[in-house]
């Protein structure tokens, strides 16, 4: 995180599986801009606790969510930045219409929209785009890339394009 943090100025997120207020505190030192927190890892008590916490050490909050349930529990807690995920944390099945279902119950004029894994191409960034989603997370894609510029370049859709 810290070497990260050395090497770009923009916003860095420590993409973990946050439970603690240590892992924020950690997160925060190293320079990190954002912290991910996992609807389905916590409690709505304690997901609220982390949120209050990382916000107000002046941390953004991605907010992942997968299901209507745990897009409720973001909406009660205020959540800004929202991350649909649309892999499934249980079967691993990935599904995009995830972000388009869940997109339409997010007002995305308030609320910045991610959709959150399943990106392999272009069409699939401009289908999710089209959603509503103002930004992408992408692991696999990526790290399969033998070219990460060219790779970068294909998924990188300016709002508004597609
Ligand atoms: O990150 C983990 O430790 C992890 C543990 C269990 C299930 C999934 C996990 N990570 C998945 C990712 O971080 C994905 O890379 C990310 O959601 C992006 O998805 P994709 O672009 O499909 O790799």
């Amino acid at each position: 995180m810290q070497a990260v943090r050395e090497i770009v100025d923009i916003p860095v997120l420590n993409k973990d599986f946050i439970i603690d207020k240590i892992q924020i505190e950690r997160a925060y030192d190293a320079g990190a801009n954002l912290i991910l927190l996992i609807a389905a890892a916590l409690p709505e008590k304690k997901l609220r606790e982390l949120y209050k916490y990382a916000s107000d050490k002046g941390l953004e909050i991605l907010f992942e969510v997968h299901n209507e349930e745990e897009l409720a529990v973001a909406q009660r807690i205020g959540a800004t930045i929202i991350g649909v995920n649309n892999r499934d944390l249980k079967s691993f099945e990935v599904d995009l219409a995830i972000t388009e279902h869940l997109a339409a119950k997010i007002d995305t004029t308030k609320t910045l929209l991610i959709s959150e894994s399943g990106m392999k191409e272009r069409a699939d960034v401009e289908r999710v785009q089209k959603a509503g989603a103002k930004g992408i997370l992408v692991g696999e894609t990526m790290m399969r890339s033998v070219n990460l510029k060219e790779t970068f370049d294909i998924l990188r859709v300016p709002l508004g394009e597609s």
